[in-house]
């Protein structure tokens, strides 16, 4: 059950313990230590070797790089004399934080059991065996003190009971989803998104899903009682197993307001409304002129990263630590911020974060979110939030190091390096000028990784190539200390630094779109890849985006093609002629030609360029463009003939990007009705997506009449409009998904655009299709275990109370003949029932549980059954029927009772619902069943 069920936000939809063996059973046991941590953490906590602590055979950490060292000192990010206490904190182990699922009352109770059973008990506790015992702690910083750490060494937690049975209780509560374990740093930025219970937010980088889950808790937070949110939150990653995590991971809120993506987020869909009239009131709101097409209020983009704050958890970072990684993720981390940009309402939150500690991933990238927004995002100050937090100011000056030089401005970039430095990565942005060399440009390296797998791999195989290994210390350069100094206010930013409070390195920048991200186009006639063959380039007419500020200029020099002058600077620097920001260059331009097809007239509109594999450019009507745009069918990619372009190919998928609503002006002359053959051989059509079913709104009345009556559904709980299916035939129909309004819309709107949305998962699963014989029940449907605690309060049939004795006897035996309980009433009552589904409740006066698990027994606690014809049989795993009656202990007579009846019918055991498991074998077909086979060890 996870936070929102507890937060009692959502009264009637609490989950029972009995729902949360999803969670429990696939979820990656994250407090059972792998040897090798084990060994890690042993090393580094006893200063004793690892090869030591684990035996022979097992290596040590070498807790120490002088590559890290040398590059982090020259960037100053810790003051001089700080810096023995900040590598010192790096290689201790980090402290265990875990974070209280869900909000309000439940919360509160729990974490005051947990305060009365265990913490204040170790408060007067310093010392065991003449070692000093970390205070147990809450994270001064985390609102209602729902978020703890604490740092015990092994040895302590064997040598005290205490402590052993804090280990365990967490260990249980995290297993069946109470409390999360999630590091410190982790937390902040979902904090400082500030989502409000109706936002729509994107989570752009989304796997595992902690942050994911934080979202949920806040839209779900303040929820009337049986009243849904109106909040939405699309969680996507490009990593489809990672992405099946995520859906674990989430499923744990029961939250209808979910949807999860499949989709590079650099490329995310922008999904535009097409001219439909509006049929309902909720379409009326998306055809707003605020509303028209899929724009977030908050928007977090926690960012694929080199991970070095992450050193304490993941040792093996000291050994494989390179500049080159940093450098590798810059460009992409900054595609994706911008795709977030782009999709961002005005007046809009997005936040920009990573777990690295390296300025090229964080404040470089702040500065092009800044540079390349042109005035329409502001970095927000946010001092005065979480006021408790220590935190340090982002760094204004910082230098690039590459090929074992350091570089302190762009003009100082080999030519042959031009591919893997780009102008961004200074301070200033500024590109080459006049006198820099920029000749022979065709043999510049211009891939640019679309994953941190592929920047990794590039990072190390640049790293190899210039022989700069990880361990290498570079010679100083007389020039190195002077560096340039960013304009922007990057002092904005947040540092959070592993020795101030004991936790990860971190960074974080906090956004807010204070004006349309426009963009104004020259015209141009670009015939070639201007990276590929600069040298070759025809005519080329080049604007460096219009700073909000200052003027920018940019020329063509004709005769030589390929150079591109740089003019009076602007605030932000000269026009860069580097291949990259040149391309840059181009793709803004596309941009603002883009955005201009929503104010002129498609005569208007200037031919424009997309390019292929082979680096050659492609002339396309720019009406196509506005028609796709219009038809919201835009794929954020295109390539010559439609083909959609991925790697290097996509430079800037911007170009791509729909306008902002309030760009959106001159709807009118736009070619609305454009549709997918209209742009044909331009644009991809990506739905439905391959190995991915569509999400098909379930309209089959018979069938949502059937399950109505069967159940006796209240008219409060709307179906229509919220069942969702993978399947378009209804008779091999397997599983039915409850989704939200909001949710709903997203779908609706997703249709109209084509299919781009490659959904993932689309709220919680509510019924599913029972395997019995036919005809043995009128509805071949059963309740879903995650749907059961939602559906609960609105069902008025096929639902019988019974004593704790019967209750625990269906949960011992599985199959219960009908004459075998101990409350005769209550076995009339459930062989009054018709043959098939039912729930079972646990009748509240049989609740007697006095300890830290009072606050979650108020929730109803109910189980699926199966009414046969001579046996009640139960529709829960054996797992999850342990663990519920491990909680509803037994007496000795009960248990004699059980073991008879077991006898008796051992050869009725149905095992029903281990058959449902695992029969669906596709991904995202049968999304999530077998989750847990995906152990990760993910940082956050
Ligand atoms: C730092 S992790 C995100 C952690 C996550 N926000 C959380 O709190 O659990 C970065 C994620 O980005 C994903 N990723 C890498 N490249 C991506 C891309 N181009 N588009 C979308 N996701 C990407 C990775 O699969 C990884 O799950």
């Amino acid at each position: 059950m996870g936070g929102r069920n507890r937060g009692g936000s959502f009264k009637g939809h609490k989950r029972g313990r009995t729902q949360r063996r999803d969670f429990r059973d696939g979820r990656e046991n994250v407090w059972k230590k792998s040897r090798a941590d084990s060994n890690n953490n042993a090393a580094s906590s006893d200063g004793v070797a690892a090869e030591e602590a684990g035996g022979p055979g097992w290596a040590a950490f070498v807790k120490e790089s002088p590559a890290f060292d040398t590059y982090y000192k020259k960037q100053c990010i810790v003051p001089e004399k700080e810096w023995e206490e900040f590598i010192l904190t790096l290689r201790k182990p980090l402290p265990t934080t875990f974070r209280i699922n869900g909000s309000g009352q439940f919360a509160c109770d729990i974490r005051d059991q947990m305060q009365r059973d265990f913490f204040d008990y170790l408060k007067d506790v310093t010392e065991l065996d003449g070692e000093f015992v970390e205070p147990v702690r809450a994270l001064p910083w985390y609102p209602d003190k729902l978020a703890w750490s604490f740092n015990f060494s092994r040895m302590q937690l064997r040598k005290m009971p205490i402590l052993t049975r804090i280990h365990d209780f967490l260990k249980q509560e995290n297993e069946i989803g109470s409390i999360s374990r999630q590091e410190a740093v982790s937390m902040l930025p979902p904090l400082f998104l500030d989502v409000q219970p109706h936002h729509r937010a994107l989570d752009m980088c989304a796997a595992p899903g902690s942050k994911t889950f934080q979202l949920l808790e806040m839209i779900h937070k303040d929820g009337e009682p049986g009243v849904p949110s109106n909040g939405l939150v699309i969680a996507n990653d490009l990593d489809v197993q990672r992405c099946h995590l995520l859906i674990h991971q989430t499923k744990r809120m029961c939250s209808p307001n979910i949807l999860v993506t499949n989709h590079e987020a650099q490329h995310f869909p922008g999904l535009k409304h097409q001219k439909v009239p509006a049929t309902s009131e909720k379409q009326e709101d998306l055809c707003n002129e605020n509303e028209k097409g899929l724009w977030f209020d908050r928007i977090l983009c926690d960012v694929p990263c080199s991970g070095d704050g992450t050193i304490r958890k993941a040792p093996d970072i000291w050994r494989k630590w390179n500049a080159g990684i940093g450098n590798g993720m810059h460009r992409l981390q900054v595609q994706i911020a911008m795709r977030g940009v782009s999709l961002l309402r005005l007046g809009g939150r997005l936040v920009y974060s990573t777990c690295s500690l390296n300025p090229v991933e964080n404040e470089a990238v702040v500065s092009e979110i800044l540079r390349q927004s042109q005035g329409s995002m502001e970095l927000l100050d946010v001092s005065a939030e979480l006021p408790e937090l220590k935190r340090r100011p982002g760094l204004s000056t910082w230098k690039v190091r590459d090929k074992g030089k350091w570089l302190v401005s762009y003009s100082q970039v080999n030519r042959h390096r031009a591919g893997a430095v780009v102008p961004g990565m200074f301070p200033s942005g500024k590109g080459w000028t006049n006198a820099d060399p920029v000749e022979n440009m065709n043999t510049v390296d211009i891939s640019v990784p679309n994953t941190q797998k592929e920047c990794d791999t590039v990072a190390s195989a640049e790293a190899a190539k210039f022989g700069e290994s990880v361990t290498d210390i570079v010679e100083e350069d007389p020039d190195s200390e002077l560096g340039e100094v960013s304009d922007f206010p990057l002092d904005r930013c947040i540092r959070i630094l592993p020795h101030d409070q004991d936790t990860g390195g971190f960074f974080i920048a906090v956004f807010e779109k204070i004006w349309p991200y426009k963009f104004r186009s020259t015209k141009k006639e670009v015939v070639h890849h201007p990276l590929r063959s600069l040298n070759t380039v025809g005519k080329v007419e080049i604007q460096e985006p219009k700073s909000p500020i200052g003027d920018c200029h940019s020329t063509k020099r004709e005769d030589d093609h390929d150079v591109i002058k740089d003019k009076p600077s602007n605030n932000y620097g000269t026009v860069n002629a580097h291949p990259s920001s040149l391309l840059t260059s181009i793709a803004l331009e596309d941009q603002l030609h883009s955005l201009e097809c929503g104010g002129m007239h498609e005569n208007d509109l200037q031919s424009k360029v997309s390019m292929d594999s082979s680096g050659d450019a492609t002339v396309m009507k720019e009406g196509d463009e506005c028609a796709a745009q219009d038809s919201g069918m835009l794929s954020p990619a295109l390539g010559v003939n439609g083909k959609a372009m991925s790697g290097s190919e996509q430079i800037h998928d911007d170009r791509f990007l729909v306008s902002d609503p309030i760009e959106q002006i001159n709807e009118g002359a736009r070619v609305a009705e454009a549709s997918m053959h209209q742009v044909n051989g331009k644009i991809q059509q990506q739905g439905p997506w391959r190995g991915v079913d569509p999400v098909l709104f379930l309209n089959d009345e018979t069938l949502i009449r059937s399950l109505v009556s069967f159940y006796g559904i209240t008219d409060s709980f709307p179906l229509r409009g919220h069942l969702v299916t993978r399947s378009e035939d209804i008779s091999r129909l397997k599983r039915i998904y409850y989704i939200a309004q909001t949710v709903s819309d997203v779908i609706q709107l997703n249709l109209q655009a084509g299919g781009q949305l490659k959904i993932a998962s689309a709220g919680h699963k509510l019924f599913e299709r029972h395997t019995a014989k036919e005809g043995s029940s009128p509805c071949s449907f059963r309740i879903a275990s995650e749907g059961l605690p939602v559906l609960l309060p609105f069902i008025t049939k096929q639902r019988v109370s019974c004593s704790k004795a019967d209750f625990k006897l269906l949960l011992s035996s599985k199959a219960v003949p009908f004459g075998s309980f101990h409350d005769p009433t209550f076995s009339s009552a459930f062989q009054n029932l018709l043959p098939g589904c039912c729930v079972i409740e646990l009748a509240s006066d049989s609740l007697t549980e006095p300890s830290h698990l009072a606050a979650e027994q108020k929730a109803p606690t109910a189980i699926g059954c199966w009414r046969g014809r001579t046996n009640l049989s139960v529709l829960v795993t054996k797992v999850e029927a342990e663990q519920m009656l491990e909680r509803l202990s037994l007496t000795e007579a009960e248990h004699d009772h059980l073991e008879a009846i077991k006898e008796e019918d051992d050869h009725l055991h149905l095992s029903l619902t281990e058959e449902s498991e695992h029969n669906h074998p596709d991904a995202f077909k049968e999304e999530d069943d077998d989750l847990h086979k995906l152990a990760h060890d993910d940082p956050v």
